[in-house]
């Protein structure tokens, strides 16, 4: 091992010293800084937006609790913080089931009490390094309370006439205070559409903070959103400020509002209505002063049906309605992204901008990208790292028969793991679960069993 850590920063939930105190002996070698804290709570108050390369976080906080719900329920919390956050759970009572809802529930990896040094490392490094990798990745996947409207990450492409219109009303909604309400299927760009009328509006040095309600337990959202008094409930151990308060002065965007539980809807509706919000216990309203920015990518039949979703808080939701067309629908955007993902990626992977081939540039354009600019931009990034500086082949992508007939391994790609098999079985179940959905990923995500976040991090993983 080097002199010089090869991470920043970890850090060690647990409630008990000892376990707190032998962890951080042993990753102050990979580790610039450990931080400890005895609850996920201290650590996230002590993190004050800062994102660590790896969290240790153990399964049991209630003294004697062995069903490791709390720390379930914890897991998911920490990942609404940052979806991308790499969670390594440590446990005493190590089940094959708890590893299980861990895992699922987009924990990265799973370590038992006591554990062995070696394996212990190995897991950390590992999911350190997929951190990393994530943290590199689109703009997309950043810090969930990053501001937004930083130049670059807004950068919308396309000049098709469709994302011209898209264009033209982020200049006329952006700069006005009205709620705006984009629709599109997944991957088509609509958190970088609300970063840009986020960046264009008086609020722009304000944060723009987002809530993924698609990757928040529906038992959380309320809290979450709206936050609680000390006492409100069992597990209420001090006041909470929700994302509805702490967005105060700025933006909320509130991603996947069609996951928005209808008992909550009225909740959310009366924010909307009095700009006051009373947490969860609280007698009194706090005022609050916030911009409200929704997506979905639900169907426009399911959105306007009051069995799903209701038609009052639609309304005050969607003052303007911004429709993001599926790349299929703008493929003369393909050449101008298709480009700049290069470009991207090369100056990323310290490569040249490799050439694309009259071939590859027609096939990409033809392709129907189910998963949209997500998709178009994982297949760039992967392309260019195999690419080794050869033109650009349409086998290069993987876009389907095409690419699997002309060269298999483009599309089940060798893996450096041992467990191949495992590895291709999971590509497979992930892909059949997005065709089934119509690439909806929370309902992917859902069958699969898999949060979101996690839901992307395969993808990502399969290049899909
Ligand atoms: N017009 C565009 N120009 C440049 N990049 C884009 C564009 N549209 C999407 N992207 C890129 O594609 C990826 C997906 O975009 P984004 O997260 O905004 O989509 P989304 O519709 O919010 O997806 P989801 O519904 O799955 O959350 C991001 O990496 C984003 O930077």
């Amino acid at each position: 091992m080097s002199d010089k850590p090869e991470f920043d920063l970890a850090v060690v939930i647990d409630d008990d010293e000892d376990i707190l105190t032998a962890a951080t002996l042993l990753l102050r070698r990979m580790f610039a800084e450990v931080l400890t804290a005895p609850n996920p709570q201290a650590a996230l108050d002590m993190l004050g937006g800062r994102l660590p390369d790896v969290v240790l976080l153990d399964a049991n906080f209630a003294r004697g609790a062995t069903d490791a719900a709390e720390g379930l329920a914890w897991l998911g919390r920490l990942l609404a913080y940052d979806p991308d956050m790499a969670v390594v759970m440590i446990t005493a009572h190590a089940g094959l089931q708890v590893a299980v809802a861990a895992m699922k529930r987009g924990a990265t990896d799973f370590v038992s009490k006591p554990w062995s040094n070696e394996k212990l490392l190995t897991s950390v490094r590992t999911a350190a390094t997929l951190r990393r990798s994530r943290r590199d990745a689109p703009p997309e996947r950043q810090h969930p309370l990053a501001s937004g409207g930083t130049p670059g990450s807004t950068l919308l492409l396309g000049r098709s006439p469709a994302m011209a219109r898209v264009q033209s009303l982020i200049a006329r909604a952006g700069p006005t205070d009205a709620n705006v309400l984009i629709l599109g299927e997944n991957g088509t760009g609509k958190e970088l559409v609300a970063r840009a009328l986020h960046g264009a509006s008086h609020r722009a040095d304000a944060p723009m903070l987002t809530v993924d309600l698609g990757a928040i337990t529906e038992d959380l959202i309320d809290s979450e959103l709206f936050g609680h008094v000390k006492g409100a409930f069992t597990d209420a151990k001090s006041d909470r400020v929700g994302r509805i308060q702490a967005a105060n002065g700025g933006t909320l965007f509130l991603d996947e509002i069609g996951n928005l539980p209808l008992h909550l809807q009225p909740k959310l509706l009366s924010v909307l209505e009095q700009r006051k919000v009373t947490p969860v216990g609280a007698n009194t309203p706090v005022p609050v002063d916030i911009r409200v920015i929704a997506a979905t990518n639900m169907a426009p039949a399911m959105l306007t049906d009051d069995r799903y979703f209701r038609q009052d808080l639609l309304f005050r939701l969607n003052t303007v309605e911004i429709d993001l067309p599926p790349l299929r629908d703008r493929r003369e955007d393909v050449p101008e992204l298709l480009e700049h993902f290069l470009i991207l990626y090369a100056r990323r992977y310290g490569q040249p901008v490799p050439a694309i081939t009259p071939e590859a540039m027609t096939a990409l354009r033809h392709h129907d990208w189910p998963g949209n600019v997500r998709a178009l931009r994982h297949a760039v990034e992967r392309a260019v790292i195999l690419s080794g500086g050869q033109p650009l082949q349409p086998h290069d992508f993987p876009i389907g028969a095409t690419a699997s007939r002309l060269r298999p391994e483009a599309v089940v790609a060798p893996s450096s793991r041992q467990d191949l098999n495992l590895d291709r079985a999971e590509r497979r179940l992930v892909e059949e679960a997005l065709k089934k959905h119509g690439y909806n990923i929370s309902l992917a995500a859902a069958e699969l069993g898999l949060s979101r976040g996690a839901l992307y991090r395969r993808m990502e993983k399969h290049g899909l």
